[in-house]
């Protein structure tokens, strides 16, 4: 059981399609292509699976490893639980050399250190970045500001929008 620090909640809204999500996690598998060969890939679950999967084909990379975190209860971030750890043969002897960590997104930074204090040397590449966790990330796509929240299309549906005009 999680006990939320009680932090409030980002008033402004980033939804993401599942199109949208595909243009931007391949055009980090572009950027990666640039920064690696990587013998193999962490994904941070659950956020990063999906990112994971995308980069993982355009990439070729076949040794896909998971690291198991939990800390958001809704939009609330509470204790961090370590529910799998990454296997000692992909971190390999070289504190995690040639290896690539992918999650969708870094908002305040805490799941990025605790990943890199278990893979030091390892490149980290997230989708989305939030300006906090924005200097624990090697390579991103899209910056939004600290008051955004990111919604992602495999937590959200279709549904009616208030008028801009009505917001204020
Ligand atoms: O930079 P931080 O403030 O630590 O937040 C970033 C983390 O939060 C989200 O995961 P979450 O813990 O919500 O779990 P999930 O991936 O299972 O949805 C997201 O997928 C990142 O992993
Ligand atoms: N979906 C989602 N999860 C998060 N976890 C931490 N920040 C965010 C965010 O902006 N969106
Ligand atoms: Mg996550």
């Amino acid at each position: 059981m999680t006990s939320p620090t009680h932090q409030p909640l980002p008033p402004k809204a980033f939804p993401v399609s599942w199109d949208q999500f595909h243009r931007d996690a391949r055009a980090l598998a572009w950027r990666l292509h640039e920064a690696g060969p990587f013998r193999a890939m962490v994904c941070i679950t659950r956020g990063g699976l999906v990112a994971a999967a995308i980069v993982a084909r355009e990439l070729e990379i076949r040794l896909v490893e998971t690291v198991c975190i939990s800390s958001y209860e809704h939009q609330q971030q509470g204790d961090f639980d370590v529910l799998k750890r990454v296997a000692k043969d992909v971190v390999g002897t070289d504190e995690g050399q040639g290896v690539l960590i992918v999650d969708d997104l870094v908002d305040t930074g805490k799941t990025a250190k605790l990943v890199r204090e278990m893979l030091p040397k390892a490149h980290f590449a997230t989708v989305y970045a939030k300006p906090m966790g924005r200097p624990l990330v090697d390579t991103f796509i899209t910056e939004v500001s600290q008051d955004t929240w990111i919604f992602f299309p495999w937590d959200t549906g279709l549904a009616f929008q208030p008028p801009i005009s009505g917001a204020g």
